[in-house]
């Protein structure tokens, strides 16, 4: 099958002051990839999926979306396009009920491209929701004060909370960080089921979940790409060895 290029940056920077937190990153990302980034603490792999975002302007550079200019738009018109950037624990209500968070983003997504005032189509909050929360495993919690929830669980309404957006591309910023193993286990199957109709790009320092999941891998070190390839490639390459696996 032919590869399309979802997204690609070119130049891509972000300064500081005077650090470089991302230094000229040309960056390909395929369509139906799990592609994950990583690197040692502070490489700049938040600051990364953060500029393809649009919650960080950046200094230099580009970002295309479906060969399409994005570098200018703001974040709620990136998400609009299919660019959906996983929420944090703390962005949850422990008062509203699951299906609420997941509804409440979803319905802000929309309001926000909509414009302030429009009318929004309440079938399509509610269908979105619900698809959300049947791939996530959180249908039958649907009713449950979101605080109530297991930390593991409350990571999962994070990732509804994205997928509730109808991504084409959902970046997930250490997803696995604070979960058990055996959720562990679960997440990596959800990875793979939301990949059959979405692109991923996931931070991960679990190298474990890396290497089992990622199609692609991405390295960055100090702001930079120092290796890219499939995870065969990546363990074998000696720089990355020597930055970052620390061997
Ligand atoms: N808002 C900010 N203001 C100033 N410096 C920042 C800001 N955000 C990030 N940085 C700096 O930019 C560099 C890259 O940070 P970033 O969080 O992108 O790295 P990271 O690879 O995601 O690290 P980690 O794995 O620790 O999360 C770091 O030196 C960080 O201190």
């Amino acid at each position: 099958m032919a590869t399309v290029t979802l997204l690609e940056t070119n130049g891509l920077s972000r300064r500081f002051g005077g650090l470089k937190a991302v230094d000229g990153v040309d960056f390909r990302l395929d369509r139906g990839e799990i592609r994950a980034v990583i690197g040692p603490n502070g490489a700049g792999k938040t600051t990364f999926v953060s500029l393809v975002a649009g919650r960080v302007p950046p200094s230099e550079g580009s970002i295309r979306f479906e060969g399409e200019d994005v570098t200018r738009l703001p974040a709620h018109a990136r998400v609009r396009r299919g660019i959906a950037y996983t929420f944090q624990i703390t962005s949850i209500f422990g008062n509203l009920s699951v299906f609420d968070n997941v509804a409440l983003a979803v319905q802000s997504a929309l309001a926000k491209e909509a414009g302030f005032g429009a009318r929004l189509d309440e079938a399509e909050i509610r269908g979105r929701t619900m698809t959300a929360l049947d791939l996530t495993g959180l249908a039958a919690r649907a009713d449950q004060p979101a605080g109530t929830l297991a930390y593991g669980h409350q990571r999962l309404v994070e990732v509804a909370m994205g997928l509730g957006l109808a991504p084409k591309l959902l970046i997930l910023d250490e997803p696995t960080q604070g979960l058990s193993d055996p959720e562990i286990a679960d997440f990596i199957g959800l990875v793979r089921t939301i990949a059959e109709t979405a692109t991923v790009m996931l931070i991960e320092h679990n190298m474990a979940v890396v290497m089992d999941l990622a199609t692609r891998i991405t390295v960055l070190d100090r702001g930079r790409i120092l290796a890219e390839g499939t995870p065969a490639e990546i363990r074998a390459d000696a720089r990355v060895q020597h930055a970052y696996l620390g061997t």
